[in-house]
């Protein structure tokens, strides 16, 4: 069966958790539709509960504790199902976390073996209202025939609870409106709103809608079964780097099959005269940004480094492009309708790069685009016991929704995609409904210019919405990638984030194990050397100690094992992937 048909088969069975949550618990267990049914089963089984949604409710606006309760249940709905846990997740305006200044650690090491201990999982059970608050219209059309009348009793087969000795926290889900709301809460982020001079946003906008016909889905493979994007890509580059060689993750895919879809093809276009404005336009914010910045100096580098060290200049990353950032490839991606989203997923680092920028451009509808750590840092335990499958890795970090509006620039800075995961969720009704609301009572006031969801800032594009995400391609990596010390094939670049102990460190893997497949090729990366374009060194290396390792530095957890010893890559693959 094919992931397609294996959701469908799991949003039969649960139909009231949305396609985002079934995705995701069906990666974390393999691809096996068996297990993620019994997972899901245990938390509902005892349950027998009444779903009371009716028709009226898709249409008609809610009360504002109503909406509210709706839309923080849906935006959580992802993590909530996952994770099967019951909080509300709710998390309103103000933003209340200030994060730290930014700093650099640069860690070159030798340790011993590394030892994990597996922690338990811990379940707790979910909240009928939980379940019945994470409905929402979309989730309707994919529901078992049952469910669509104004009341249906859902019975479970009975199962004996498990006991739930304690209760692991959920994500919260808490919406970014504006510009300072946004850049002090994930300092990883800076958003341009209006960006360009708007009758060239509008004509791009146009130029765009009139070249939907070659706008593709994407093909990429999620244990071992090919799926398909829900959304369309295309890809801009500039003539003098076409024939540079990158990886399929510039479709969105990391296999190799899209490939006859993408380079090459009818897909592959030219820069436009407009683009290449908007292009120039993004590349100088971009250098302006990065000349606000002192160059990474690791003399300056202390065991724990803080903008303050070094006055008031905050300083670059190591690996990171220090100057000259030029947007060589523009990803192109396009949402015809509301429903049409883009899963949880951090770009891929093999030819942009550690530590790159990418900026992203949206033109048309305003979607949300969310936000989410890779890892948990305010709970030790990132590992879960799932029985017969061991330690899997969890996260209950909070999920920023950022309202992009048409024409508004949002640059992901370095560390961005080292520390987040994002996507773009289907736009419900209630979140829409929601958003209005918002706007509504927010006309005029610090909120104005951003987060109004929907058409209303290019009504030409009505649901359309396009985003443009300009990249670099890494002037180490785009030409000359290492290829697997085992099978010969293309390695991708990926850094360890599950464990505290580990994470951070920069390594290559052969990308058919990345696949399922039973090739382990693996390198450590050895990016000391990776912003001097002369060297000619290799970027990677068998020897643990030349091993690159980026922490960030409000993780504390694994800035506790910088000076710790170790020696191997150990259970990497297996830990990691
Ligand atoms: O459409 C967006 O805002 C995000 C696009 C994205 O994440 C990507 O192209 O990798
Ligand atoms: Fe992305």
């Amino acid at each position: 069966m094919d992931t397609i048909g294996k959701l469908q088969t799991l949003s039969s069975r649960f139909p009231t958790l949305d396609q985002d949550a079934l995705l995701e618990i069906l990666i974390v267990c393999d691809g096996d539709v068996k297990l993620a049914t019994e997972m899901l089963s245990e938390q509902i089984a005892p349950l027998s509960f009444t779903t009371v949604e009716s028709e009226n409710n898709i249409s008609e606006p809610k009360k504002d504790e109503e909406a509210e309760e709706e839309y923080s249940s849906c935006l959580g709905t992802t993590k909530k199902s996952v994770d099967i846990h019951n909080e509300t997740g709710t998390q309103s305006l103000p933003v209340e976390t200030k994060p730290e200044p930014r700093t650099v650690q640069h860690k070159v090491q030798l340790s011993s073996k590394q030892t994990q201990q597996p922690s338990l999982r811990i379940a707790s059970p979910i909240k009928i209202n939980d379940i019945i608050h994470s409905r929402n219209p979309t989730k309707r059309q994919l529901s078992s025939p049952s469910t669509t009348s104004d009341e249906t009793k859902l019975q479970r087969p009975m199962k004996k609870p498990k006991p739930t000795p304690n209760l692991t926290p959920t994500s919260k889900t808490t919406t970014l409106y504006t510009k300072q709301e946004i850049e002090s809460t994930i300092p990883y982020i800076k958003v341009f709103p209006n960006f360009l001079p708007p009758e060239l946003s509008d004509t791009i906008l146009d130029e765009l809608l009139s070249k939907t016909a070659t706008f593709k889905h994407n093909e990429f493979y999620i244990a071992g079964t090919k799926c398909k994007s829900s959304h369309k890509t295309t890809i801009f580059i500039d003539e003098l780097y076409k024939d540079k060689t990158y990886d399929d993750e510039f479709y969105g895919s990391d296999y190799s099959s899209v490939k006859e879809v993408g380079r090459g093809t009818d897909r592959q276009k030219h820069y436009t005269a407009n683009l290449k404005m908007a292009r120039f336009l993004v590349e100088d914010k971009v250098n302006e940004l990065l000349d606000s910045m002192d160059n990474y100096d690791p003399t300056k580098l202390k065991t724990k480094a803080s903008m303050d060290d070094y006055g008031n200049k905050p300083m670059k990353y190591p690996f990171q492009i220090q100057k000259n950032w030029k947007a060589m490839l523009c990803v192109a991606n396009y949402f015809e309708t509301n429903s049409q989203h883009l899963d949880w997923h951090s770009d891929k680092l093999t030819n942009i790069g550690p530590l790159p920028i990418i900026a992203s451009l949206t033109l048309g509808a305003t979607r949300v685009f969310r936000l989410k750590k890779t890892y948990d840092n305010n709970h030790a335990d990132t590992t879960t016991e799932i029985e017969g499958k061991g330690p899997k890795f969890s996260n209950h970090s909070t999920i920023y929704n950022i309202p992009l509006a048409h024409n508004m620039l949002a640059i992901m800075m370095p560390g961005c995609q080292e520390e987040y995961k994002h996507c773009v969720p289907t736009l419900t009704d209630s979140l829409y409904r929601e958003h209005k609301q918002r706007q509504l009572k927010s006309e005029n006031g610090p909120c104005s210019g951003l987060g109004s969801l929907g058409p209303e800032r290019a009504p030409i594009a009505g649901t359309k919405r396009f985003n443009l995400t300009f990249r670099m391609f890494h002037p180490k990596l785009a030409n000359k990638l290492p290829t697997c010390p085992k099978c010969g094939k293309n390695m991708i670049l990926r850094r360890m984030f599950k464990n505290a102990k580990t994470r951070g460190y920069y390594f290559w893997m052969c990308q058919t194990g990345y696949f399922g497949m039973n090739c382990d090729g693996f390198y450590y990366a050895k990016f000391d050397k990776i912003n001097d374009f002369d060297d000619k060194s290799e970027v990677f290396t068998k020897d643990s100690r030349l091993a690159s390792r980026w922490i960030a530095d409000d993780d504390f957890a694994a800035l506790k094992y910088l000076d710790d010893d170790w020696n191997g890559s150990g259970d990497v693959l297996k830990d990691e992937i």
